[in-house]
């Protein structure tokens, strides 16, 4: 189907520690997300959340198995290509904003169209945009430094919209905030996510939160189940 925005098929990742041996993660896990859809990832500590959602990004490649990102399967693909993809498809929020401090909230929602190449009076005024749909217009010139954690993690959040993604990736999105920041700091990132059509997965331990996503999946036993 056209809009499957990320599709991991049989995907399979062992680590391998020096004390414990090898600890197999995923196990075959298949997963299909569309456009439009907001999914929650819902898992035990230690089970696989993060490693899931690194695939998913392209930030490693599963031992077995495929993930294909808007159509286009990463198997085998050069180190390039796969940049590229994230860079124009993927945006990621993690639990800490890492903003760059010594550059203003407008300068870093630029950052990543600079380097996607976009013109600099255009990142501008798109970042001034994104930074107007977190509520932030009056704190574009502000340094990170100068933000309240909410400030600081919706900054983040527009950054994650800069170069229209097609995919959001977010792990534990809210979870450095305290529960009131984190409770409307989330709702602004679900708004901006069906707002701009986008497909979303978001791991977190939240499960108030989990009534306002489309669906639930855990991971058992490697595998990606329905919750
Ligand atoms: N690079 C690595 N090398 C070896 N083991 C790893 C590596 N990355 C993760 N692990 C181990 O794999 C398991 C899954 O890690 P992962 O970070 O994906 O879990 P998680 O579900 O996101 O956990 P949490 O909810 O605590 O963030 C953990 O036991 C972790 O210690």
């Amino acid at each position: 189907m056209s809009d499957v925005v990320l599709r991991l098929s049989g995907v399979k990742k062992t680590y391998q520690s020096g004390e414990d041996g090898s600890l197999p993660i995923l196990q075959g896990a298949d997963f299909t997300l569309h456009a439009g859809e907001l999914v929650a990832l819902v898992a035990p500590s230690g089970t696989g959340k993060s490693t899931l959602l690194h695939l998913a990004g392209l930030l490693d490649t599963p031992d077995e198995g495929t993930v294909e990102i808007c159509g286009q399967n990463t198997h085998g693909m050069a180190d390039a290509g796969r940049t590229a993809l994230r860079r124009d498809q993927i945006g990621f929020v993690y639990q800490f904003h890492h903003l760059l401090a010594e550059f203003t909230a407008q300068e870093n929602v630029m950052l990543p169209q600079m380097i996607a190449g976009v013109r600099k009076a255009e990142a501008r005024s798109k970042a001034q945009d994104l930074l107007g749909l977190f509520g932030l217009s009056h704190r574009v010139k502000h340094l990170p430094g100068k933000l309240s954690g909410g400030e600081q993690q919706r900054v983040a959040i527009a950054r994650a919209f800069a170069n229209n993604p097609a995919l959001l990736l977010a792990d534990e999105p809210t979870g450095n905030l305290d529960v009131r920041t984190a409770d409307g700091v989330f709702d602004e990132l679900l708004a901006a996510v069906r707002g701009k059509g986008l497909a979303a997965l978001v791991a977190t331990h939240n499960e108030e939160l989990l009534a306002r996503m489309d669906r639930v999946i855990t991971l058992q036993d490697g595998l990606i189940v329905s919750r």
